[in-house]
């Protein structure tokens, strides 16, 4: 699309993407190689000499990739036949076309830093799927269950305020309905500070409870359109006919207690009717580190179900009950672990796009999230939110999001200024937080 400002790049010196290029990405590989040397005996026991070999491999594959990446070498095909190898490749095509002759080839330090990141977790995941019978392992997996293990406490407030919620629910008036909905949006809001990639794998858990912190955090909050989303569903509600479905979708973003967030969020969707019906959206491979797959998101119901916690555990029993009921559906798609900003998927995932047509309000759960929403590009900090979505609209949608990435739209004139001459790493920290809505059109 002509016009819009260039994307975020390490080529830019000192900016959050060259750090992050330069510094975690790196950091992140030699984590996962020693993830891998530390699983060796655990290789060894279930595959025998086999099992040892395909170590060897995945870790010199890894290794590779971050000499690669640190001495700038151009991004190279996939060769691994995988669902989306032909697509990556495609894609890999394009951004060699974006560059002029002098600039060669597409490079870690050169090319849009969206791309060049979701590339090194795609090599990750070649590197794995390279080396059987070592190939179905989640590099990120004990990362993501401690993270879940540690925040254990706050967990179990939350499943605690939700159990005892649901039994008054339905003697609610709107006014308290209203801030019950808005505590559970600041809860998922804030669950999103607990993602494993910004920190380079280091544990962040949330080890307070975060039900006693939503006031102080409020002025935190940068954009706030709790309200909007508020009049959608109640409207929703109200409106629905009897049999009629209300269904609101949740990209899913981290595993371990960002999950368990969304999971009451999500709850209370359910339980309020505001929602009768919710889909989650996942991850197809392990991604950033700690993003939620089909196995985080089983293992971590199973994991409350078991608790012996009989709030903790009632969730879990529940949980299990909204999905083989079929009110929860968990779902995931390719186009989740492409590069491609989301102004693309109508035409690289039109079936998705469609899927997502359907519902009647979208959450984008975290960063990440954002930055495709956005095209991962320098715009000004007060470009309306619509805009910097570049067309993509599939249906109402709002991002929850912490702001850990130097991009951040729909602003008021001089907030950004502001924040940036009182707190140079705002945009970075995971400290502020957004409920950014784009309404009906
Ligand atoms: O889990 P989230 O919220 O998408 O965050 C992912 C993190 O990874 C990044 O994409 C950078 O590595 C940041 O934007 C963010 O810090
Ligand atoms: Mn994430």
């Amino acid at each position: 699309m002509a016009g819009r400002p260039a994307s975020l790049s390490a080529r830019d010196v000192g900016s959050f993407a060259y750090l992050s290029v330069k510094d975690r990405s790196p950091q992140i590989l030699t984590k996962a190689i020693d993830t891998l040397h530390r699983h060796k005996s655990e290789f060894f026991e279930k595959h025998g000499e086999k099992g040892l070999e395909a170590e060897k491999k995945a870790i010199s594959l890894l290794s590779k990739l971050r000499n690669e990446l640190q001495t700038d070498k151009p991004i190279v095909p996939l060769v691994e036949k995988f669902v989306d190898t032909d697509i990556w490749n495609q894609y890999l095509e394009y951004q060699q076309s974006l560059l002029n002759e002098s600039d060669g080839k597409p490079r870690w330090f050169l090319s849009p830093w969206l791309f060049v990141e979701c590339y090194m977790y795609r090599r990750i995941h070649e590197a794995i799927i390279q080396s059987p019978p070592i190939d179905d392992f989640d590099i990120f997996k004990e990362l993501k269950d401690q993270n879940f293990f540690e925040s254990q406490e706050s967990i179990i407030a939350l499943c605690t305020h939700l159990q005892e919620l649901r039994k008054t629910i339905e003697d609610l008036d709107e006014n308290q309905l209203k801030n019950e909905f808005f505590k559970v949006l600041q809860i998922s809001l804030w669950g999103n500070k607990c993602d494993l990639s910004l920190s380079g794998g280091e544990h962040i858990s949330q080890k307070t409870n975060i039900m006693n912190s939503l006031e102080d955090l409020k002025p935190f909050i940068l954009v706030n359109d709790m309200d909007r989303l508020w009049s959608l569903l109640s409207n929703c509600k109200k409106t629905r006919e009897k049999e009629s479905v209300t269904r609101v979708d949740i990209v899913l973003d981290n595993s371990g207690f960002e999950l368990i967030t969304d999971l009451v969020l999500a709850d209370f969707l359910l339980s309020s009717k505001l929602a009768t019906k919710i889909h989650f959206y996942g991850k197809t491979i392990p991604w950033f580190v700690s993003d939620t797959t089909l196995h985080d998101f089983n293992w971590i119901i199973k994991q409350l179900k078991h608790s012996n916690n009989k709030w903790v555990s009632q969730c879990g029993v529940d949980w299990e009950d909204h999905i083989k009921t079929g009110r929860w559906v968990y779902l995931d798609h390719i186009f989740w672990t492409l590069p491609h900003e989301f102004s693309a998927m109508s035409q690289v995932a039109p079936d998705l796009h469609a899927a997502l047509q359907k519902a009647h309000l979208i959450f984008f759960k975290g960063d990440l999230n954002y930055r495709k929403l956005t095209g991962d590009r320098r715009w000004e900090f007060t470009v309306p939110f619509h805009e910097a979505l570049s067309g993509f609209h599939p249906a109402p949608l709002c991002s929850i999001r912490t702001l850990k990435a130097e991009v951040q739209v729909g602003l008021q004139p001089g907030q950004g200024e502001q924040l940036t001459a009182s707190e140079p790493n705002w945009l970075t920290a995971g400290k502020y937080g957004v409920f950014q809505f784009d309404g009906p059109l």
